[in-house]
């Protein structure tokens, strides 16, 4: 089997005396595309700071791209890491033109200056917009862009630097159904796609799974509850105790449905699978 790309070892984040993450392994490899579940305040959000490094655990150990967190530069893994977090980066300014967004993060900075950029970089910006759904924007100014037209132009930003590993935290939250489902058909191009970088995507809602997602991880309360290939671990009974409500789960053409189910919840928590 091929190194992990992220893999976290008995990782517990304590802040004031809470534990936000008590006692997380897991581990991703090249070529998976992952969904990370779990309700308000189970720890996806500090999961995905200590994914991308930018937050140390208080105990356990991460490896990220083979590198042991604590033992390297994070600047040197800031350009493999894409991350599109409002909690972890910040947007770029209102006034940006929408090229410059993007051309941008190959520099790391928000809101151009007086730097010049190589031909090959806007290009590979404008490409990133066109996978994107995004090629009729770039001269617009970021601030006028609809919540779904920014989500998209962000993770094409996140994508300049060729990361090899790609975090969205809540990609979907706030769009309306049509944005919804344009973001899920690029976002199930962008995992069926080979070349791609590995994905973890954070969600609350089985339906912002794109077609093409491989592995799942719940969290509730802090604790992995579960994680391993999709249709494993996406079940009635696993999404039931992650969401403390008895749930019914359906899929059709790869995606998923879940709805409130007549009868109690089930009595016992799945069991830890990580
Ligand atoms: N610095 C802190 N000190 C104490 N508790 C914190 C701190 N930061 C976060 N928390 C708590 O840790 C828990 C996990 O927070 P986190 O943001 O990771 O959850 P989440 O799953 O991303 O939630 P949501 O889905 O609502 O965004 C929450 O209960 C939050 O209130």
């Amino acid at each position: 089997m091929p190194d992990a790309v992220l893999r976290l070892d008995n990782v517990n984040v304590v802040r004031d005396g809470s534990y936000l993450l008590r006692n997380v392994s897991w581990a991703v490899f090249p070529g998976q595309r992952w969904v990370v579940l779990g309700p308000n305040g189970a720890g996806k959000t500090t999961l995905l700071q200590v994914a991308s490094g930018r937050l140390f655990p208080t105990r356990g150990t991460v490896d990220l791209l083979g590198a042991r967190l604590g033992k390297v530069n994070l600047l040197d893994l800031r350009y493999r890491v894409g991350v599109v977090s409002p909690a972890l980066v910040e947007t770029p300014p209102a006034d940006e033109r929408v090229l410059d967004a993007v051309v941008t993060a190959g520099w790391s900075v928000l809101g151009r200056a007086d730097e010049e950029y190589d031909e090959v970089d806007l290009t590979r910006a404008a490409g990133l917009l066109t996978q994107f759904g995004c090629r009729g924007l770039v001269d617009r100014r970021f601030g006028t862009l609809s919540e779904g037209e920014r989500k998209r132009v962000l993770i094409a930003r996140a994508l300049m630097t060729d990361p090899e590993l790609l975090l969205l935290d809540e990609p979907a939250s706030g769009l309306d159904l049509g944005a919804r489902e344009a973001l899920m058909r690029r976002l199930t191009r962008f995992a069926a796609d080979p070349i791609a970088p590995v994905l973890v995507l954070v969600s609350h809602h089985v339906e912002e799974i794109p077609v093409g997602v491989t592995h799942a991880l719940l969290v509730r309360g802090g604790q992995a509850l579960a994680a391993g290939p999709v249709a494993q671990v996406l079940t009635a009974q696993a999404l039931s105790s992650c969401f403390g409500i008895p749930l019914e789960v359906g899929v059709a053409a790869g995606r998923y449905t879940a709805r409130l189910a007549a009868g109690p919840p089930p009595r016992h928590p799945v069991s830890a699978s990580v």
